[in-house]
Formats: structure tokens, C-alpha cells, sequence
């Protein structure tokens, strides 16, 4: 279909845009759609994005406490005397009342140093004579020694969590430090991710097993995103428009696979303008992934990807996810890593190449070494890879120099 010269100018790649130009426009999109804000108990807010700032309600420690278990004196007392009687024990939890003049007092870890004392030593570092009192087993400490004090991690006020801050246990830990309980955050964007092509029947005679809605689940799903699939295993445009219809109800971003080129059975392009979509760009300058569409339908992002699995993938990354990002209020590029490369690429002109490398740590520090690929198709490649290399003619990639790369799973997972 659409083989006239008139349809081709709509449906043909010929004002595709550069990678940056594409990546802008994802990213302003998703700056102008921000998601609502909801909040969640802090046992659930790992991989959530911070809403707000929290700045902090009461100073950490939030009075000066003991960092042993041993005795808090005086330290002038204990220079002059040499031993202390003991008037008494505080432990955490207490309000202490202030220290009896001349006496010092066994205290416990985290417990509050009472009025009048300026050093604690460890018990084991002190002996309990006759008369209940201490004198030290060693050297005096120094005066203020042993004492954490109000304070010194964070005062009232400071703050805790950045807006658009990825949440994990370390802020978990922080917020339920301040007694809080819950905690504001973008709500996570619902995704839909629509396969579509007749070679996905089953009982298709080349049938082809769709890869591509598990892969995107899979992905969209750990970047945050809450995602239903929806596999069309057919060709027929009726059918397709009904379930792209259904896969806009709902959600903030539909995310398709396949039917995106310029082929007879490629229908997403026209059901969608069909719909009312607006065009964001029609193709990318990149490889692969040229025919990597976006549009945009009642306020939410249409990304349509090619079927082509690899390159499906590469689109995903490179661009959904940071839109996926952006859009609870996260930086877009917050994944990024970097390495010295270990061998050169350059891309043809005006095309953007991505290059699977794995990372390999040496003598040096770390590298990024080329992963062979078969192109678009190849979904093999990135289990074999740790990361993903972007080549241009005015960035291209030059051996023993750094570069940046978009990584494909956590750290923790490098060899
Ligand atoms: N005349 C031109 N033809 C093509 C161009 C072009 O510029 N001019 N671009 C090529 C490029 S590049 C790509 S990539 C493909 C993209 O085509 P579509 O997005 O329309 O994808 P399909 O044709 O539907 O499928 C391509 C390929 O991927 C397999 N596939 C599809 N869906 C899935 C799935 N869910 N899971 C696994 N594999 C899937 C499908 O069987 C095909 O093998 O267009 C080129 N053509
Ligand atoms: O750009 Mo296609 O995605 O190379 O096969």
C-alpha cells in the first residue's frame, strides 16, 4: 500500500532526524508531561523518584550521645582526681538529669551524655574499684573523646532527598531516621507495548515467537514503569486499530514493535495519524533503529519501534527509557558509564551507530571491548555485552580514549 509519490512523503524516511535532534525531542515531551505525584510507604519506595525535597525535621544524632558502652565524667574532674565515683547508669532512651559534681556515670551506647560531662571511656578501657569508682585502665582520653554530637550528620532543616532523586535504601533509611513513613513520588508511568505482524501467530507458516513484548515488559518494567502487553498477531488493519485504540485507554506511553516501515503489511504509521496522532519525528538517523517513529496522542508519547528485535532494543534505551525518566522528574542520563575504549569505529556520515561492548576491568581501570553483532536482528549481543557505545562522525569512538556508554543491566551483574 501507499506506493504513491504522494503517500511516500509522509511514510518514507527522507526528514528523519539526527540522534540528538530525536533525543531533544523525546525529552522536551517529557518535560512537558510531568506525572502525578502519589505517595508510598518507605518499604515500597525502592526505584521511585522523589517527588519533592525532604529536607530534614530534626537534627541526626539529635543530642549529644555516647558512642560506647563505658563511663561519661568530667574530664577536668578525672585529670585532678584520677578516679570518679559512680552516681548512677543512663542508658539510650533516657533524659538523663546532669551529672552529681566530682561523680561520673556508666552509660550505654546511643544514650544522651548528661549535663556536666565532656568524655566517655569504654568500659573496657576503665577498672570499678572499691566505692563504686572508676578510674581509667589506660591513658585518659582526651576530653570530648567518645561523644557524638547533636548534629554532625545533618541539622534540622538540611536536606535529605533531592527532587527527582531515584529512592533506595539509602534515603529509606534517612526518612525513617526523621520517623517518617510514606514518602511523595512521581506515580510510575503505565506503559502499554503492542507487538504487531501475522508472523507472530503461532500457527503462522513462518511463524516468528514474539521476543519483543516480553523484552519491553522486561525493561520499561525494571526502569519503573507499570506495563500491560498486548501481542496482535496479525496483519489486518481493522484489528491492529482496535487494539492501538485499546492500548492508548489508560495509559501515559504506548510503546509499539514492528509495522513501522515502509512495507504493505506496515500499518501502525497511518492507524495512528488515522486516530488523530501527531507526528514527533518519522525516522532516526540511526543504526540500527532507522525507522524508530514517535508521536504523540491525546498529550501521551506513541514511540513506535521496529519489529527487528536489536534494534527494537536500542530503541528502547536509547530513548524510552529516558523518557520514562524524565518523566517522573529524573535526569535523562543518570545511567550513563564510562570506560577507555579499546578499539576504534567511525559511523557513515550523518548516522548515529550503536556498538554492544562489554566492560573489562585491567591494570588501568576499566574498558569497553567490541561485541560482535549481526545487526538489527541480533538480540544475542547484548546478553554477551554490558553496555551500549553511540558512534558518529563527530564522535566517533578512538582507541585508549573514554568514552560514554548507555550500560544494559546493573553493576553489580559486571563479570
Ligand atoms: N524499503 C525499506 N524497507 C525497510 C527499511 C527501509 O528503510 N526501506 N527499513 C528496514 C529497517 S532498518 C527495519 S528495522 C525494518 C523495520 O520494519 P518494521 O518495524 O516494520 O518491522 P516488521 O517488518 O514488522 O518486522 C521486522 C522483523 O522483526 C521481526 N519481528 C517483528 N515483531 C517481532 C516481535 N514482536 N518479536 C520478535 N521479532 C519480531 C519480524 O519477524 C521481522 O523479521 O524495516 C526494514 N525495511
Ligand atoms: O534500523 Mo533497522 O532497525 O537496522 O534493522
Amino acid at each position: 500500500m501507499h506506493q504513491g509519490q504522494i503517500q511516500m512523503s509522509v511514510h518514507d524516511f527522507a526528514r528523519r532526524v539526527d540522534y540528538a535532534t530525536a533525543l531533544g525531542l523525546v525529552l522536551a515531551h517529557a518535560r512537558q508531561t510531568p506525572q502525578p505525584v502519589t505517595r508510598v510507604p518507605l518499604t515500597q519506595a525502592t526505584g521511585r523518584v522523589a517527588a519533592h525535597a525532604v529536607q530534614a525535621t530534626s537534627a541526626r544524632p539529635p543530642a549529644d550521645i555516647s558512642a560506647l558502652d563505658g563511663y561519661a565524667f568530667a574530664h577536668a574532674d578525672m585529670l585532678a582526681q584520677g578516679s570518679l565515683p559512680v552516681d548512677g547508669r543512663t542508658v539510650a532512651g533516657d533524659r538523663p538529669a546532669a551529672l552529681a559534681a566530682g561523680h561520673a556515670r556508666a552509660i550505654l551506647t546511643g544514650a544522651r551524655i548528661p549535663a556536666g560531662a565532656d568524655c566517655v571511656m569504654a568500659v573496657e578501657r576503665m577498672t570499678l574499684g572499691a566505692g563504686d569508682q572508676v578510674a581509667p585502665a589506660t591513658a585518659l582520653a582526651q576530653a570530648g573523646a567518645n561523644i557524638r554530637y547533636r548534629g554532625e550528620e545533618f541539622g534540622a532543616g538540611d536536606v535529605l532527598v533531592r527532587a527527582g532523586q531515584m529512592l533506595d535504601w539509602r534515603h529509606v533509611a534517612l526518612l525513617a531516621s526523621q520517623g517518617m513513613r510514606d514518602v511523595a513520588v512521581a506515580r510510575r508511568p503505565r506503559v502499554c507495548v503492542l507487538s504487531n505482524g501475522a508472523e507472530l501467530a503461532a500457527d503462522a507458516p513462518g511463524a516468528c515467537a514474539d521476543s519483543n513484548t516480553p523484552m519491553l515488559a522486561a525493561m520499561l518494567g525494571s526502569a519503573g514503569a507499570r506495563v500491560r502487553t498486548c501481542s496482535v498477531a496479525s496483519d489486518d488493519v481493522a484489528m491492529q486499530a482496535a487494539h492501538l485504540r485499546a492500548a492508548c485507554t489508560g495509559t501515559d506511553v504506548v510503546v509499539t514493535t514492528g509495522g513501522i516501515s515502509v512495507g504493505g503489511t506496515d500499518h501502525m504509521l497511518d492507524i495512528l495519524l488515522a486516530m488523530g496522532a501527531r507526528i514527533v519525528f518519522r525516522g532516526v538517523s540511526i543504526r540500527p533503529g532507522k525507522p524508530f517513529t514517535m508521536l504523540e496522542h491525546d498529550g501521551r508519547a506513541v514511540f513506535c519501534l521496529p519489529g527487528n528485535p536489536g534494534a527494537a532494543a536500542i530503541c528502547a534505551l536509547a530513548f524510552v527509557q529516558p523518557y520514562l525518566r524524565v518523566l517522573t522528574g529524573a535526569p535523562a542520563d543518570m545511567a550513563q558509564v564510562s570506560a577507555t575504549a579499546d578499539f576504534s569505529a567511525d559511523a557513515p556520515p550523518d548516522t548515529t551507530g550503536f556498538i554492544p561492548v562489554s566492560m573489562r576491568r585491567g591494570p588501568q581501570g576499566w574498558h569497553f571491548v567490541r561485541v560482535p553483532t549481526a545487526g538489527a536482528s541480533d538480540i544475542i549481543a547484548f546478553s554477551r555485552a554490558d553496555a551500549l557505545l553511540a558512534a558518529s562522525a563527530e564522535n566517533p569512538v578512538r582507541a585508549g580514549q573514554v568514552a560514554w556508554a548507555i550500560p544494559l543491566h546493573a553493576p553489580s551483574a559486571l563479570a
